[in-house]
């Protein structure tokens, strides 16, 4: 597929200062966001993730069982917004969620590093999706963004993009941490966008620095500037090392403070996490709760 480089200018990216002057500005909202209403909505917005090496069928299965059982179980906190499993594990949720409406995140495109063949990543995105994913999260490629190759990492997205059409939501993780420098990261936000995602996702979680609520100002600027420009309503998911309640209402709130309500809903709004949801769950119950 032919890529146009054509890496255009939506805004400026912030600076560092800038990043920590909205932080400190979103802090009071953020400790007022620390309750019950608040949790119930990041409760419903979780991406519920199971990405781990001892993995299997049988644990999958009964993870996806648990996951299908949480209204019945928790009424107040409901149910979540996917289940999110590595691409081999797509079927077994699908056939242990049976007439549920819930909804399948795949991990792909060598996921968490991203490096492998294009090739392989299309396969790999076109097999899970066969199997009944309905969002994919894929990686940017990290090393050739650091390298400044951004026509190259963009032309990956896009050509991912059109093999999985329009038959699943596309979420692309910047692999913030990493990047680090805000302006790197609002400029990947920005090459994710143009190319065609649906979300722009902070983590991997497997890679050292995990989300931090500094890139989530970075990347949730940038999706105001696309938007303000473009009419285009990207998503964004924190994912990665966020576990506290409290964390959740702070990703909220910066969410809620740069690009408003109409964000803050799961159309808009992940939380991709694997050990959140108990601790959600203990907050909205008032007592603690082990579920998974
Ligand atoms: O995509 C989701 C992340 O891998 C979850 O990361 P976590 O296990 O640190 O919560």
């Amino acid at each position: 597929m032919e890529y146009t480089p054509t890496l255009r200018n939506f805004g400026p990216a912030p600076t560092a200062d800038e990043v920590s002057a909205l932080l400190e500005k979103i802090g009071p909202q953020a400790r007022r966001n620390c309750r019950t209403e608040v949790y119930k909505r990041c409760f419903g917005c979780i991406d519920l993730t199971s990405l781990g090496a001892t993995d299997s069928r049988r644990s999958i299965g009964e993870f996806t069982r648990k996951a299908i059982e949480l209204p019945r179980h928790f009424p107040e906190a409901g149910s979540v917004a996917s289940i999110c499993v590595y691409p081999v594990f797509v079927e077994t949720v699908g056939l242990a969620a049976g007439d549920s409406k819930m909804a399948i995140t795949s991990v792909s495109g060598g996921f968490p590093s991203s490096q492998t063949y294009l090739e392989v990543k299309m396969l790999e995105t076109a097999m899970a999706i066969e199997n009944g994913a309905d969002e994919i999260d894929i990686v940017i490629s990290i090393g050739e963004m650091l390298d400044g190759e951004y026509d190259l990492a963009g032309n990956e997205i896009e050509t991912l993009r059109a093999e999985i059409g329009d038959d699943a939501i596309l979420k692309v993780i910047l692999e913030s941490g990493t990047l680090s420098d805000p302006e790197l990261i609002h400029k990947a936000a920005t090459i994710a966008m143009e190319a065609g995602a649906d979300f722009i996702k902070t983590s991997t979680g497997k890679n050292g620095i995990a989300a931090t609520p500094e890139a989530a100002v970075a990347m949730c600027l940038a999706i105001r500037q696309f938007a303000e420009k473009t009419g285009r309503k990207v998503g964004f998911k924190a994912a990665g090392g966020i576990s506290t309640a409290e964390s959740a209402a702070l990703y909220y709130s910066i969410v809620e403070e740069i690009l408003g309500e109409e964000w803050l809903t799961p159309e808009r709004f992940r939380i991709g996490a694997s050990s959140l949801a108990n601790n959600l769950l203990s907050e909205i119950e008032g007592r603690e709760i082990k579920y998974f």
